[in-house]
């Protein structure tokens, strides 16, 4: 019998599910949310923004041409960047609308299933302005990229480099007599590649270029550069620009190539914040560290954890709620067809989605105070804090990137053929979220960066010095006896902390001997990369179950009984999770022995059954409208089978009862006539 839910009628399944959570959902949005101010701020912006039905679309993307897809997204992100910078700005709190309301950048998820021609504008481009530029510069450039009277994007990857930045091959060489700057792309691979917007949308890029002057190359610099005329939109002289296209997703973005051919910029045009080139061509360094020039990726690597975090609770929203209206087999001849969620190989793929969301949504609201408190210090001159919150930030993105991908994947898999539909929303969903972990930095590449970090922090441990507090766990590496295990929350992340600085104290024994044997400092490190990666990846396991823990701790602090335990729950879901996917590294670094595995496990399974009855309580607490989620799996209602046919009769090959192929093709096989 279908029931009625705030004026909608509600698949029953999931009306009993609902019934039968036992907390108060609302207290977990406010979680979630960051408070309950943050909630109900969220629910005020996304009623302005979605009550009006402005982000719908009379045709499905699904269904429109590349062209007309473009055109699509472009309309509705004129629409939504309207309405940022007049509603949504004033709701938000915010001078003047940007990058600092993640709410703001969720909500226009729901015009856009892919991502809008304007996402580089606001991620990149207008943040490297206010990174990157003097005060000077800032106040000309940023008031007309706020207003949009530009648009820019940040065109960095070349078709022949992305992760090496030192080896870009753009060049801007100084002209003292006309002071002004000469780009040029000497080779095809220097052509600049991936940026988004670029193809068609934007009139501006910020450029990463080799700087020359006085016949000196001093590095890789940014500029801000003018490639399509302000009026017409046409490309300037000199500039040679086009879209790359289609991709795996992103097919909404634009993403561009940039050539020049000694194309011109007034000096005033490098970003000169950190390093600045005099009118005669004397170049002179101001920053104090050699890499804020990577300021911009540093920010968008922090922004990042949340962005996934927010992919990650739709696709577990969406493969919650079918999971509980499907019914599938019959273990028991004499009952009904069990709801596949009862299946406790499906609660093992659904509910560590659930837990992830959670950690890493509380991971990226403490990286980014972090980053902030990073960036007031750096403000004020210092610098010291920078090496570590690169190391933190870079491992974050990599993990939290990865693990998400790897479980909308799982989350796809959960909602058997359904969930391969485009109308199902995972897909689109998993596209977005595998570029992100190549895109700002590959996985490999990041974890690396945390590596190098880890073996410097190891070699201070070992020589009594200071440790940064993310790694101060290291100070423990030495006592010569494995960590005791403990299956309590906190003997769990002490393990994991235990298992990180094993896996580091090998790498350096492995190098060392390496080195005595006669290989160079490079090849000894090179020979260790897998392993660097594997200690680099255990390191940010330990932060992200240690923060999770301490954040859910101090959260519910002042929660409702039954919103602890069920927040408990999930926490130790996550430790139980991890611990049990990394029992041979458990066995080689703690105490642990085989009937403490196996009690693990046993406790693990007990633990998906005691969560069991509040699985869909969990997704409705991430308060995703549906038109957030774009799916015809995971709305509130249910209504799975209806939506899946609604969408399948809208599709443009239902139009005709006969297709033309038949007369073209099929008829003429058939009689022979081919
Ligand atoms: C209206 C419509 C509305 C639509 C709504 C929109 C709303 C928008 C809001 C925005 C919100 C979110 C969206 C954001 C999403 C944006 C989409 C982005 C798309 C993709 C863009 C890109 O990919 S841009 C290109 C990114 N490229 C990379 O990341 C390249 C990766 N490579 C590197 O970073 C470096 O090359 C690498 C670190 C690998 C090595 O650098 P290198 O110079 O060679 O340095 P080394 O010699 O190896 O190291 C020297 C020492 O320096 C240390 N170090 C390196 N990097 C840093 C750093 N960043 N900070 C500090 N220190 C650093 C390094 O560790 C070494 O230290 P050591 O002490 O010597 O060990
Ligand atoms: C959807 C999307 C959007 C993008 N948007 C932008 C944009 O707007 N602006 C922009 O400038 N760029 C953009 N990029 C480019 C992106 O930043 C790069 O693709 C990314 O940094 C990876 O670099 P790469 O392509 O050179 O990969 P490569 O470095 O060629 O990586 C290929 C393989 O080599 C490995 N590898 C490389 N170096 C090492 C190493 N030192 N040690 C071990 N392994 C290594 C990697 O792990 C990987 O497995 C975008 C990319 C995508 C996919």
């Amino acid at each position: 019998m279908t029931q009625t839910n705030n004026n909608m009628t509600v698949n029953p399944d999931l009306a009993m599910e609902r019934a039968k959570c036992n907390f108060n959902v609302l207290e977990v949005t406010h979680i979630f949310d960051g408070g309950e101010r943050n909630t109900l701020q969220r629910k005020k912006i996304e009623d302005v923004a979605l009550n009006s039905g402005a982000s719908k679309d009379a045709l499905g993307e699904e269904h429109m041409s590349p062209k007309e897809k473009y055109e699509n997204a472009v309309r509705k992100s004129c629409i939504y960047a309207t309405m940022m910078k007049n509603e949504l700005a004033e709701l938000s709190g915010l001078e003047s609308f940007g990058v600092s309301s993640p709410v703001i950048r969720r909500t226009a998820d729901a015009f856009f299933k892919e991502v809008s021609p304007f996402l580089l504008h606001l991620g990149m481009f207008v943040p490297t302005i206010m990174g990157q530029c003097t005060p000077e510069q800032q106040s000309y450039w940023l008031p007309r990229a706020l207003d949009m009277q530009i648009i820019g994007t940040y065109a960095q990857t070349e078709l022949g480099h992305g992760t090496f930045i030192r080896g870009l091959e753009t060049t801007a060489t100084y002209d003292p007599e006309t002071e002004e700057f000469v780009l040029h792309s000497p080779t095809l691979s220097s052509y600049k590649w991936w940026a988004g917007g670029l193809g068609k949308t934007v009139n501006y890029c910020i450029v990463v270029a080799q700087l020359y002057t006085k016949g000196e190359c001093h590095g890789t610099h940014p500029f801000i550069v003018q490639i399509r005329d302000e009026d017409t939109h046409v490309p300037l002289p000199g500039i040679k620009v086009g879209e790359i296209g289609p991709k795996m997703g992103f097919n909404t973005a634009d993403n561009g190539f940039l050539g020049f051919d000694h194309y011109r910029i007034p000096r005033e045009h490098m970003l000169m914040k950190n390093a600045q080139v005099l009118k005669d061509g004397t170049y002179v360094k101001v920053a104090r560290h050699g890499k804020l020039t990577y300021g911009t990726m540093v920010f968008v690597r922090v922004v990042l954890v949340n962005e996934v975090a927010f992919n990650l609770a739709k696709a577990s929203t969406i493969a919650v709620r079918y999971s509980a209206i499907r019914r599938q087999s019959k273990p028991k001849p004499d009952e009904v067809e069990p709801q596949i969620l009862d299946y406790v190989t499906q609660q093992h793929k659904l509910f560590i989605a659930i837990a992830t969301a959670h950690a890493l949504q509380l991971c990226s609201t403490w990286l980014w105070e972090s980053f902030s408190a990073v960036l007031a210090q750096m403000k004020g001159g210092n610098t010291d804090t920078l090496p570590e919150f690169h190391a933190l930030s870079s491992c974050l993105k990599a993990i939290s990137t990865s693990d998400s991908a790897h479980l909308i994947e799982q989350c796809r898999h959960a909602c058997g053929g359904h969930g391969y539909m485009i109308s199902s929303g995972i897909p689109n969903l998993y596209n977005f979220v595998s570029a992100t972990r190549t895109y700002e930095g590959d996985y490999t590449v990041l974890l690396l960066q945390t590596a190098r970090f880890l073996v410097k922090a190891y070699e201070q441990a070992e020589a009594k010095k200071p440790l940064t507090p993310t790694v101060s766990y290291l100070a423990h590496a030495f006592s010569g006896s494995r960590a005791t295990w403990d299956n309590s929350p906190d003997g769990i992340i002490r393990s994991f902390q235990a298992l990180a600085a094993g896996k580091t104290a090998v790498c350096v024994t492995n190098m060392r001997k390496r080195m005595r044997a006669g290989l160079s400092q490079v090849d000894a490190w090179e020979m260790s990369t897998i392993q660097l990666v594997a200690a680099a990846e255990a390191h940010c396991r330990a932060v992200i179950a240690d923060t999770y823990r301490k954040e859910i701790v101090r959260l519910t602090a002042n929660s409702s009984p039954n919103v602890k335990v069920v927040m408990d729950q999930l926490t130790t879901l996550y430790l139980y999770y991890w611990a049990l996917e990394r029992t041979g590294d458990l066995l080689m670094f703690t105490s642990v022995s085989q009937k403490d595995l196996v009690d693990l496990q046993i406790a693990y399974e007990e633990l998906l059954l005691k969560i069991r009855p509040n699985a869909v309580g969990l997704v409705d607490a991430f308060d995703l409208r549906d038109e957030l989620l774009h799916s015809t799996l995971g709305s509130y209602d249910g209504r799975v089978y209806e939506r899946l046919m609604e969408e399948a009769l809208k599709s443009p090959m239902n139009k005709e009862p006969v297709s033309d192929a038949y007369s073209k093709y099929l008829r003429p096989m058939m009689k022979g006539k081919l």
